[in-house]
């Protein structure tokens, strides 16, 4: 990954404020071509107002974005025609046919008949063939869902930005567009997602930006950020019950049915030293097992550090 090749997505300084709510506080951002890239953060933290931004559906008090190095500004026409967005809400006209509205849609980018067979093609991997001659309002919810995204497709953009693209859809759709997703990555597409699944993110998304309080708190792979947690986690059952000795109580997060799990240092807390405090207590361990933290865990120290307890 060179930096000297233009990116994919480049933010700098963005700052926007809605009235007294200051919603992006400084957001740079730089997202290389081909990149599976993940965008999270609690609620509020400022990721929709972001993903507006890019889209060109909001403007920024300052700073700047360029989408395969066009500003989204000055250059709104080249940095459109490169950028699909699948937006939360559900936004088009209800008495349009699938396939019509995703013809025209097509032609505001510019694009005729030669992209006709790629919205067939949409339509078939999103399981939407069935639907082509259906209005809009027809559709159920998931079935909207699925035109919202092959609307934002229409025009084959290299970048594309799905905000909450799984947000209340079944375990099919969700599947469905994983599979579809992953492979238009495959190809070459560079991918930005929001979503509060974290597992999702931990799966797919490469490298991770953690947005909180309208700032980037951290970008790192997603690799690196689950190394940089510095716990772990020790489940374990007594064999014939028994209380924890004083030591370990603190380090206890759960218990349910007999099973306690603890949180331990790398450092500070071997697990070979709560052994041997459970034996010098005379207890015996039934069962144990270890976890090494997930995206969960760390997103949750991040954004609410010592919450996490
Ligand atoms: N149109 C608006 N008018 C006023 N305030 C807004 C508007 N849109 C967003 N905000 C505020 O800006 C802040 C950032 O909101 P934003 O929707 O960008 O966060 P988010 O990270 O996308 O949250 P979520 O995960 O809940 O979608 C919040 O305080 C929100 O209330």
């Amino acid at each position: 990954m060179s930096s000297s090749q233009v990116a994919a997505l480049e933010i700098s300084g963005l700052q926007k404020h809605y009235g007294s709510v200051h919603a992006l506080r400084g957001v740079d951002l730089r997202v290389e071509r081909g990149e599976f890239f993940g965008l999270l953060g609690p609620n509020g933290a400022g990721k929709s107002t972001l993903i507006s931004v890019v889209a060109g559906l909001v403007r920024a008090d300052t700073g700047s974005v360029a989408v395969l190095g066009h500003d989204t500004v000055r250059d709104w026409r080249a940095a459109r025609r490169n950028l699909g967005v699948v937006p939360q809400e559900l936004v088009f006209d209800p008495f349009f046919k699938v396939l019509d509205m995703l013809r025209i849609q097509a032609g505001y980018y510019g694009c005729g008949k030669e992209v006709w067979p790629w919205i067939d093609e949409l339509l078939e991997r999103l399981d939407l063939a069935g639907k082509r001659d259906q209005s809009l309002r027809s559709l159920s919810g998931g079935m909207k869902r699925r035109v919202l995204i092959a609307q934002a497709l229409v025009h084959k953009p290299p970048l594309v930005i799905l905000d909450e693209p799984t947000a209340g859809v079944d375990v099919e759709l969700r599947r469905t567009l994983w599979s579809f997703v992953r492979d238009l990555h495959a190809q070459g597409t560079t991918v930005v997602l929001t979503t509060h699944y974290l597992e999702e993110a931990q799966d797919l998304c490469e490298r991770i930006a953690i947005v909180d309080k309208g700032l980037v708190r951290v970008v790192e792979t997603t690799k690196q950020l689950l190394g940089r947690h510095p716990y772990r986690f020790l489940r374990l059952q007594l064999a014939g019950g028994g209380v924890l000795p004083e030591p370990l109580r603190p380090l206890v997060t759960s218990e349910k049915d007999g099973v306690l799990e603890l949180k331990l240092e790398r450092e500070a807390h071997p697990i070979g030293g709560v052994f041997q405090a459970l034996s010098s207590a005379g207890l015996e361990i039934g069962d144990v097992q270890t976890r090494d933290p997930d995206l969960e865990d760390v997103f949750l120290e991040l954004t609410y550090p010592g919450t996490h307890s």
